[in-house]
């Protein structure tokens, strides 16, 4: 069978994904095999003979010559495919939604089977999230509300879940000043977090490996996490001279009692999944050497089930509190707007730049 647009599209956000680096020979393959099916055969100068990168790559889509733009297309397809399979992703790799990808590699947005998965993929910076990332996955669960998946999941790729607010967030000083970074920074948190607060069908968060900050107070807001048990869930606020957000001021106590919130959300204590699970923070931890598959057969299963259902099901839940959400959502981004202007904050971030400081 000949491989489609979309098979192409998402073989493209699939080689975003390879966990292991293929080398430089199938890169240029890949290279050549992707300009083949999109411009034909190769139709620009020869680059000079010191340009040594360049001339490899134009050898290599030169070598195809007048090869069909199906056929490439195909054995991109199949390259890709085939690197996926030996390249033990942590990732349930799915072909592309009819969507727009957001604007960097750093978020991928996949959709099959009726679940439409949004994976963080900043690895080597532990999936940090950069202001970019917010406004991407403002825009993937604007898609994903629209499209028509039953199920949306939110995951990593690599080692972490997430690392939180990517803390050279805080050193892109605008001409207005810490004052105007600090309200645009409320503003733009206030948005994000109202995205998970009115999510209109049921969003999962599938945590492959541990959680900071950011990343772990909106799990009260989803309505089903599972986790690795290699996961941990830390929210270090009071280190970094910070305050909760993500509703987590509200969904914690709730969910675990007010004193197992404290001690997580001011004194900053890390929770084993397992702790997590035993505190209604996690629905259900896996072994990590079977996590992937065990997850995603479970949620196949679930997104059969007739999605208007569940919608409207989860609305029902989620309808009772919305409103309390948002009022409480509004002022843990006041409060913070505060705190990020305090020395505290500043000595604590400026700390982790100088490297100097870990959790
Ligand atoms: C719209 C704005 C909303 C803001 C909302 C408020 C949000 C609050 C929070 O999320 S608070 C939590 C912030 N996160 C942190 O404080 C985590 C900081 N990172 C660490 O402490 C560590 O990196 C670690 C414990 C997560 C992992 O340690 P380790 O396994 O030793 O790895 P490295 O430290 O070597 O990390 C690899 C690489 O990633 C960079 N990195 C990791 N996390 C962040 C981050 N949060 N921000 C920026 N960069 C991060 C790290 O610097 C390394 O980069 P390098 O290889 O050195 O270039």
């Amino acid at each position: 069978m000949r491989a489609s647009q979309e098979d192409f599209e998402n073989a493209t956000n699939q080689v975003k994904l390879l966990k292991k680096d293929p080398g430089n020979e199938v890169k240029l393959k890949l290279y050549a095999l992707y300009k083949q099916a999109t411009e034909g055969p190769c139709n620009v100068p020869k680059p000079g003979v010191l340009d040594f990168i360049n001339k490899a790559k134009w050898d290599a889509w030169n070598a195809l010559g007048s090869l069909p733009k199906e056929t490439a297309r195909h054995n991109y397809v199949d390259l890709v495919s085939s690197l996926s399979a030996s390249s033990e992703s942590s990732i349930q790799v799915t072909p592309a939604a009819d969507r727009k990808q957001p604007g960097s590699d750093a978020l991928v947005v996949t959709s099959q089977d009726g679940i439409t998965t949004i994976t963080l993929n900043r690895p080597d910076k532990k999936n940090a999230l950069t202001t970019q990332m917010y406004h991407d996955i403002m825009l993937a669960l604007e898609a994903a509300s629209k499209d028509d998946s039953a199920i949306t999941v939110l995951t990593g790729n690599g080692d972490y879940y997430c690392s939180g607010n990517d803390l050279t967030n805080f050193t892109d000083i605008p001409p207005g000043g810490v004052e105007e970074k600090a309200r645009s920074g409320a503003v733009l948190l206030r948005d994000f977090v109202d995205r998970f607060i009115d999510f209109p069908k049921p969003l999962v968060a599938v945590v492959n490996g541990p959680a900071v900050g950011i990343s772990v107070t909106i799990l009260g807001l989803f309505d089903i996490v599972y986790a690795t048990d290699r996961a941990t869930f830390h929210t270090p606020f009071s280190h970094l001279g910070q305050s909760p957000e993500g509703c987590s001021s509200y969904t914690f106590p709730k969910i675990m009692g007010p004193s197992k919130a404290t001690e997580m959300l001011v004194f900053g204590k890390k929770l084993t999944a397992r702790e997590a699970c035993t505190q209604g923070l996690v629905t259900e931890v896996f072994p990590d050497s079977t996590f992937q598959k065990e997850v995603w057969v479970r949620l196949k299963a679930y997104s059969k089930l007739p999605p208007n259902a569940m919608r409207i099901s989860k609305q029902v839940i989620r309808n009772t509190e919305k409103e309390k959400l948002h009022a409480i959502n509004a002022e843990e981004s006041n409060i913070l707007r505060e705190r990020w202007l305090s020395d505290e904050c500043m000595n604590a971030v400026v700390s982790f730049l100088s490297k100097k400081a870990k959790l």
